[in-house]
């Protein structure tokens, strides 16, 4: 077992996934801790692969992982490629988590998400709401996957004394992110239906579903901070909610980003598009004890998230 606090200086530290939207911003914020950052492209080790990641795990030996791979995207992704995001999920965590107990690593980050929670779970969603109740339908691979993930961390923790930690992050935005018109995120998507009508002068613009459901939205760079700071002062099996601890609906939130793109046509819902999970505000409070909180309100988040939309697609704002 790791003692806590945690030091990452000097550690090889690898970051799974570190061309993603998590991995990415884990990689700015890790630049100021004076660790030798490890990272391998999916081109040469794919994480899927048992002996590729054993193979790696053993000539690198890191001492730290921030388990930051997965497949990912948004409602549509999860319902349509479902057998995938199930596979790979499991196999991503099975084959890092093992090769990193065999390989004497020192402490890992798992990443589980929101959508683990049951979907009728008491607001906001306490930690230990897990496998309480019946999951999102249209997540249930990922959820399952995830929900796993977590067990596995909780396994070799209790059965070797590895220490190894499992987050569970809000819906998260930001540079890095995936704009995929039918498989993002919501903040994705409309950062681009908006900005693309904008551009074109349309006078109305469809936001899916009802507009009813409601999210929390978390800047990515304050996620990688608060991973940084619980992977250097928090050691425990019990999981760890990432949020702002304030929600939105999508209607409302439609309106806040076509503010920051500057579209001032229409918006219309479209309600045969899934709401998902009705409501996903999590508890924040543990998080809170254990001495973090987010800076960066909605408003500012938004807006760079447009600046890196802009600077990422190589387009000016108009
Ligand atoms: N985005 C969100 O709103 C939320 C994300 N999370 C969690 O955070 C973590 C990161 O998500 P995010 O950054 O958004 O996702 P991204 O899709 O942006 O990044 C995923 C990363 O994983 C890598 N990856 C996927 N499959 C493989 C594979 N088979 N072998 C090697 N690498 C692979 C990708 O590699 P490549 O670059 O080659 O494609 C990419 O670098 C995930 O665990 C996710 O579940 C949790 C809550 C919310
Ligand atoms: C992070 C999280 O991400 C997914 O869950 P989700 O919270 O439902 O994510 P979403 O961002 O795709 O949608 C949020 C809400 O927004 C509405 N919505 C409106 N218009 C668009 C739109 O244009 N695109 C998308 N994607 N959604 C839209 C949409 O109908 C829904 O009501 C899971 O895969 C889950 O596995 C997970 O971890």
């Amino acid at each position: 077992m790791a003692s806590t606090p945690f030091e990452l200086k000097g550690k090889r530290v690898f970051v799974a996934g570190h061309r993603g939207m998590v991995g990415s911003a884990l990689m700015r914020r890790l630049a100021r801790e004076g660790s030798e950052l490890l990272t391998v492209p999916r081109s040469e080790v794919d994480l899927r692969n048992q002996a590729a990641v054993n193979a790696w795990f053993a000539a690198k030996r890191p001492q730290a992982v921030f388990l930051a791979a997965a497949k990912v995207g948004g409602i549509v992704a999860n319902n349509t490629l479902r057998a995938e995001f199930l596979h790979d999920n499991l196999a991503i965590s099975t084959n890092v988590i093992q090769a990193a107990h065999a390989n004497g690593c020192e402490k890992l980050m798992f990443f589980g998400s929101s959508c683990i929670y049951p979907r009728l779970a008491p607001q906001p969603l306490r930690e230990d709401s897990m496998l309480t109740g019946a999951l999102e339908q249209t997540n249930e691979p990922y959820a399952i996957a995830k929900i796993a993930g977590v067990k596995m961390a909780e396994a070799y923790r209790s059965q070797y004394g590895s220490d190894f930690i499992s987050v569970m992050p809000t819906n998260l935005y930001g540079p890095g992110d995936n704009y995929h018109p039918e498989y993002s995120h919501v903040v994705a998507a409309l950062i681009r239906r908006f900005h693309e009508a904008k551009l074109s002068g349309a006078s109305s613009v469809v936001v899916w579903g009802t507009g009813m459901p409601r999210r929390e939205f978390l800047y990515v760079d304050d996620l990688a901070d608060a991973c940084i700071h619980l992977m250097k002062t928090y050691s425990s099996p019990e999981l760890v909610n990432i949020g702002t601890g304030e929600d939105i609906t999508i209607a409302e939130f439609a309106r806040v980003v076509a503010a920051i793109v500057g579209y001032r046509g229409e918006i219309s819902f479209d309600p045969t598009r899934p709401d998902g999970t009705p409501r996903k505000l999590l508890d924040i409070s543990r998080l809170a004890r254990l001495g973090w909180r987010a800076t960066t309100s909605l408003d500012d988040g938004i807006r760079l998230a447009y600046q890196a939309y802009l600077s990422e697609t190589k387009q000016a704002a108009e």
